[in-house]
């Protein structure tokens, strides 16, 4: 069904949006001659390039650190690689020279969204030279790519072909027939070792970047500890979001829209890779997603491709896992949930170590509440909000979350505490609630904040609250002492802000645990709290370890440990 690649190297249309910031179309007016009234003189109002605010935690923004790193190691001057935006925007000619095919590059590092980093010589300058990101490139490689997008310090390429492999490149590895073209898995060439390599040097390069105060003082940092393996490296994730644009002006009839996942450029290094030309690609199937979740995506674009033509604009399609335990007393409840072309729900059983059978399906409304078990808890959520994308590495997570959670020089019988900031439907506050008297959590959907409470009461647990707001108004709710108290903080990707560290460091907890699905912001918030609050001095940073929620792509978890100077 899928299209399949063409081989052949296409060469990129000249559009405005590959200069990064410029997005309008050149602008020619006409303007009445007043000698001449009936003659129209042309004026051409040059284009201006015009940079976008860039979020510094972002993968943009450590991109500026990385440009910084390779003028050190270089001994490059900025304008010796600054690319000419007014001249790339304005001469056609010169745009030409800048985006063009070089070959045999040598890629050097990997930067932190997972692409590769190259220089190659200047086209203008003669002494100058360009910084390059090679998309699916790997350090060592050597490659022939396809420069199309120009930025003032540095550009963008498509890979054309790998000519020499690094030693960290396998090709036979892949398991994706999409594989080099779709944006979701960067590394799936690489040995899967060798993955939680890189996610290593992300977590050191993150902290090294965002942390300066804290990686120039002697024992500001403890070395990064090795990243945990995810125990399943393919058909692991619970959740995916295919999407579909459909054409602004509708013909009566026309061809299905591409259903699947954004197109990383224009490749060619893969001819094998299927999914088409688009910039979303019409995708069949994830090998990262679970089974159930792969059948529902069956399911899902046989109906897609039924009633394109009744939707008005492009959509995302929900596919989230739901797990229900197979008892001998009760019968499974039957919820809503995918269905095959005849109707039949699609279902898939699984039989644990213990003998538990679990039931899975795959469930597309956002409001339908689904199952997940993690450590024998069972957990309730709305299949829109937020939760975990890979079960099976949660249970190493919440158990190394709770082993970091004790007050140290604790007495037997003395109480302590646990504030879980941030705490969606309850996960870190149910799983590490044994042992401790009391569990507050915080958590700004107030949706998920009801589940929180379900989960509490489904699972026997009696000393956990809850409560609706935002983290950074918390502490004037917490009553526990805060000697006693251990702190979570799992705040989304752009991390805490000022209002929520400061407070959290005049509460003065005895633990803090920061798990992070972005370590450029958990490293910033770290560096901010002990360098920039009141009492932050008074801690150190414990551990910092990475979590491979994510194998075959560049993203990992990070959790950071802050405990309180003797
Ligand atoms: C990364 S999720 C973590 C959820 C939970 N710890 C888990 O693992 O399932 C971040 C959560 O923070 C919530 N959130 C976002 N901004 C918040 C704020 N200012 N105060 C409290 N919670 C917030 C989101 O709704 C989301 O549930």
């Amino acid at each position: 069904m899928a299209p399949t690649a063409s081989t052949e190297i296409k060469k990129r249309p000249i559009s405005p949006t590959d200069v990064e910031g410029e997005s309008k179309k050149p602008n020619i007016q006409s303007e009445p001659s007043k000698s001449q009234p009936k003659q129209r003189k042309t004026k051409v109002v040059r284009r201006k390039y015009k940079a976008k605010d860039v979020d510094a935690t972002s993968p943009l923004g450590i991109l500026q650190h990385e440009i910084k790193e390779f003028l050190v190691e270089y001994g490059l001057e900025e304008n010796q690689i600054s690319n000419d935006m007014p001249s790339i925007l304005n001469d056609p000619p010169t745009e030409a020279k800048f985006h063009r095919n070089v070959s045999d590059v040598e890629v050097i590092k990997l930067s932190s969204n997972g692409d590769g980093l190259a220089i190659i010589p200047h086209p203008i300058k003669e002494d100058g030279k360009q910084i390059c990101l090679v998309p699916f490139g790997l350090p060592g490689d050597k490659v022939d790519i396809r420069v199309f997008k120009s930025h003032p310090l540095y550009v963008e390429s498509d890979l054309l072909k790998v000519n020499k492999g690094s030693k960290h490149r396998d090709d036979s590895l892949i398991r994706c027939r999409y594989f080099g073209k779709c944006s979701g898995c960067q590394y799936q060439s690489v040995d899967y070792n060798q993955q939680l390599v890189f996610k290593k040097q992300t977590i050191e390069n993150a902290y090294k970047y965002m942390a300066p105060i804290l990686s120039k003082t002697d024992n500001g940092l403890p070395p990064v500890k090795d990243t945990e393996a995810s125990p399943l490296q393919y058909g692991y994730r619970t959740k995916l979001t295919p999407h579909f644009n459909l054409p602004y002006t509708k013909p009566k009839e026309y061809p299905p829209p591409s259903l699947g996942f954004g197109a990383k450029g224009r490749p060619t290094w893969r001819p094998e890779a299927e999914g088409g030309e688009f910039s979303i690609l019409d995708i069949e199937e994830c090998t990262i997603g679970t089974e159930i979740i792969n059948k529902g995506m069956t399911n899902e674009r046989s109906r897609y491709l039924q009633e394109y033509m009744k939707y008005k604009k492009g959509a995302t399609i929900l596919l989230r896992e739901d797990t229900n335990k197979i008892t001998e007393e009760e019968p499974t409840e039957q919820k809503s949930a995918s269905t095959d072309p005849e109707g039949s729900v699609s279902a898939v059983t699984v039989e644990l170590d213990n003998g538990d059978k679990l039931r899975k399906t795959c469930v597309t409304s956002s409001r339908q509440i689904v199952t997940e078990y993690v450590n024998g808890f069972q957990f309730q959520f709305s299949a829109g909000e937020f939760f975990q994308n890979n079960n099976s590495i949660l249970p190493i997570v919440t158990d190394y979350v709770k082993s970091n959670l004790q007050i140290p020089n604790s007495k037997a019988n003395e109480p302590n505490y646990l504030v879980d900031a941030y705490c969606g439907s309850g996960l870190f506050s149910i799983t590490c609630s044994q042992g401790v008297s009391r569990v507050i959590g915080v958590e700004v959907s107030a949706d998920s904040v009801k589940f929180a409470e379900l989960n509490a009461k489904n699972n026997h647990i009696e000393n956990a609250t809850f409560i609706v707001g935002k983290a950074e108004k918390i502490f004037g709710n917490i009553d526990t002492p805060a000697d006693r108290t251990a702190v979570i903080l799992d705040p989304p990707r752009k991390g805490c802000d000022d209002v929520f560290l400061n407070q959290l460091s005049e509460y003065h907890p005895a633990r803090i645990v920061y798990i992070s699905c972005n370590v450029h912001s958990q490293a910033r918030d770290v560096d901010w709290f002990i360098n920039k609050t009141k009492n932050g001095q008074n801690y150190f940073v414990e551990s910092i370890k990475g979590f491979d929620f994510f194998p075959q792509t560049h993203h990992v978890e990070s959790i950071a440990v802050l405990a309180l100077k003797n």
